[in-house]
């Protein structure tokens, strides 16, 4: 895999998303406003527009008992569970298997009045990082999803307005080991998660609209998908 044409892009883009998913909140530059929270979860984002289209930056962090790093990121990623939990999707395709950890997706999304329908395309990696903090402590997981182009998609040829994301899912597992020594189970196993997301929408559509469908769209995705992955593995051995 490491001769794919791709490949240079992909290490850069993963090193780029994964420092940036690892900086806190607060050192990463002012100006996130903390837009949802439910529980654990808390989701922060930027105002930002590109000539008067919002492309605000997303923030979100969330912490899950009961699962691990490795479970989300084989969740996120492999695409046979996709259309289980991602509410908007209306078509999924495998475009390339680049590798065993890099794929490329066109996906079409469901349609939301008043903007047009949107797809996308784009190459998937996932990666086990070392956990630089704590040497004998389970790995970092990541999934990064970086818009790419494909000769047999063009942008915009169709019914669809292409937009252009840059998502990273990252996910630190924690153990709390028991302490009478009995064999750790999922209640000593906790998730920290991280979902960055920077989403073009290609073509105008109306800030307000977009906002309020990021709003409703991102806890509504996270809360969905963090239940799906309890559900998937709470009678299934522990993936670290
Ligand atoms: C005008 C923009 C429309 C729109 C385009 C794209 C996406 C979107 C695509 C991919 C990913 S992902 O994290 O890579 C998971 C793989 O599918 C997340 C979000 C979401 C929306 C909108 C539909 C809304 C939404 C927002 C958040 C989560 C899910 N859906």
């Amino acid at each position: 895999a490491c001769q794919h044409r791709l490949w240079p892009e992909i290490d850069k883009v993963v090193q780029q998303q994964v420092a940036m998913a690892r900086m806190g909140i607060g050192e990463c530059g002012s100006g996130w406003q903390l837009f949802a929270e439910d529980g654990e979860m808390k989701m922060y984002r930027r105002e930002e527009e590109l000539d008067g289209m919002v492309v605000d930056p997303l923030k979100a962090v969330h912490v899950v008992k009961g699962i691990t790093g490795h479970e989300v990121c084989h969740y996120f990623f492999t695409p046979q569970y996709r259309y289980d939990w991602e509410t908007t999707l209306e078509q999924m395709n495998v475009l390339e298997t680049i590798s065993d950890d890099t794929l490329m997706f066109m996906q079409t999304h469901k349609r939301i009045w008043p903007a047009s329908q949107r797809d996308v395309v784009f190459w998937s990696h996932i990666r086990k990082l070392p956990n630089e903090k704590d040497r004998d402590g389970p790995d970092i997981w990541t999934v990064v999803n970086n818009s790419t182009e494909h000769p047999d998609y063009p942008a915009n040829n169709g019914k669809c307005v292409r937009i252009f994301l840059k998502v990273c899912l990252m996910c630190q597992t924690r153990v709390d080991p028991p302490k009478d020594g009995t064999p750790l189970s999922r209640e000593n196993v906790s998730c920290k998660i991280t979902y960055c997301s920077v989403v073009n929408p290609g073509g105008w559509a109306p800030a307000s609209v977009l906002r309020a469908v990021y709003k409703r769209e991102y806890p509504k995705f996270l809360k969905r998908f963090t239940a799906y992955i309890i559900n998937q593995t709470k009678n299934k051995p522990i993936m670290f």
